[in-house]
């Protein structure tokens, strides 16, 4: 299996890489492609770790060679927030970075499952797709937004707040990945199975403290960045999702897909990944009135986003 970073050499692609170093099954192919000239050495740096995980560092203009025959893409390339900024902020950089990165991919490796972490994630897969259908070879099973950062921040929040292992919390979080369209599912958490209780305030100051959770990070990193150590944790727990669904393990997991279109066209929901990116839909199951109140208030913020997206590549 050979998993290709863009982005490589930033915050979250140095930490990722590290991460999949370690976690990547033997015999694994980890290629770490940036702009930046430091990516072979960072490559170089990481490939004296003891583990039997091959990686090779590109820099440059051009992604082809580190493309090559890749089964799962992550991209994190791009400009982060600082404060003051919303994710929307990026895209005016971040929207031609990820056109580039998705026509490269269409080109070099076509079938591979690609994971975006560029902000705004709720415009930029919208981006990625719409590259990936004009030179037909658009798979809706096999391109995801990353979102899987909502989930390990509400499973640690939950734990914190109610005093649970935090390693038997879990929580769906639906929707997109800004503000008001992260939206965790308190209703359906559980600690081992066992459903997890809040009172009404607790819901409303935990979903609201969820969705702030980036701006938490970029107004303490004071300028410094936004989250990139837990991005990386989240999106390396992503990947090895996408492996095991594609090495015959199926997988549940959330992330930002085309699904129905019940709710937008793209859509952060539960599902199983398998041998072909993803197996199934889940559905989002029962909400709770703040939860479908919540649900209806996010659509037209959701649906603006991913409009944005296609009209840039219309
Ligand atoms: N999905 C999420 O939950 C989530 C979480 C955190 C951050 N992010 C987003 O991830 C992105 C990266 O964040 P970061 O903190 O790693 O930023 P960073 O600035 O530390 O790193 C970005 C890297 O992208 C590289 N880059 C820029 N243009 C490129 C191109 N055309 N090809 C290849 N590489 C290129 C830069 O050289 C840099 O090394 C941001 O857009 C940020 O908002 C998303
Ligand atoms: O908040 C950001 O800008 C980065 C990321 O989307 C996050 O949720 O931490």
């Amino acid at each position: 299996m050979k998993v290709t970073v863009l982005g490589a050499a930033g915050g979250i692609g140095q930490a990722l890489a590290l991460l999949l170093k370690l976690q990547l099954p033997e015999g694994s192919e980890l290629a770490l492609y940036d702009i930046a000239p430091v990516t072979p050495g960072v490559a170089v740096d990481i490939s004296h770790i003891p583990t039997a995980v091959k990686v090779k560092g590109y820099a440059g203009e051009d992604p082809t060679e580190a493309l090559k025959d890749a089964n799962v893409v992550l991209i994190s390339a791009g400009v982060a927030r600082k404060p003051g900024m919303d994710r929307s902020d990026l895209f005016n950089i971040n929207a031609g970075i990820i056109r580039n990165l998705a026509e490269h991919v269409a080109k070099t490796c076509p079938t591979a499952c690609v994971g975006i972490i560029t902000n705004p994630v709720n415009t930029t897969v919208a981006i990625a797709a719409e590259v990936f259908k004009k030179a037909g070879v658009y798979d809706k099973k096999k391109l995801f937004g990353v979102t899987e950062l909502d989930v390990v921040r509400s499973e640690t929040f939950i734990a914190e707040l109610k005093n649970k292992e935090v390693d038997t919390v879990k929580v769906p979080v639906i929707g997109g990945h800004s503000g008001v369209t992260i939206l965790p599912l308190l209703s359906q958490a559980t600690s081992l199975e066992e459903k997890i209780t809040f009172t009404e305030e607790e819901v409303i100051a935990l979903t609201k403290r969820i969705q702030n959770a980036g701006t938490e990070v970029v107004e303490a990193k004071a300028g410094g960045g936004s989250a990139t150590l837990s991005m990386a944790q989240a999106a390396a727990r992503f990947a090895l999702s996408i492996i095991d669904g594609l090495s015959g393990k199926n997988t549940l997991e959330y992330a930002y897909v085309e699904g129905e279109g019940e709710y937008a066209r793209f859509f952060s929901q539960p599902i199983i990944l398998g041998r072909n990116g993803v197996e199934e839909l889940l559905p989002i199951g029962k909400l709770s009135d703040f939860e479908q109140q919540a649900l209806q208030s996010m659509l037209d913020t959701l649906n603006k986003d991913i409009k944005i997206g296609e009209e840039f590549m219309a």
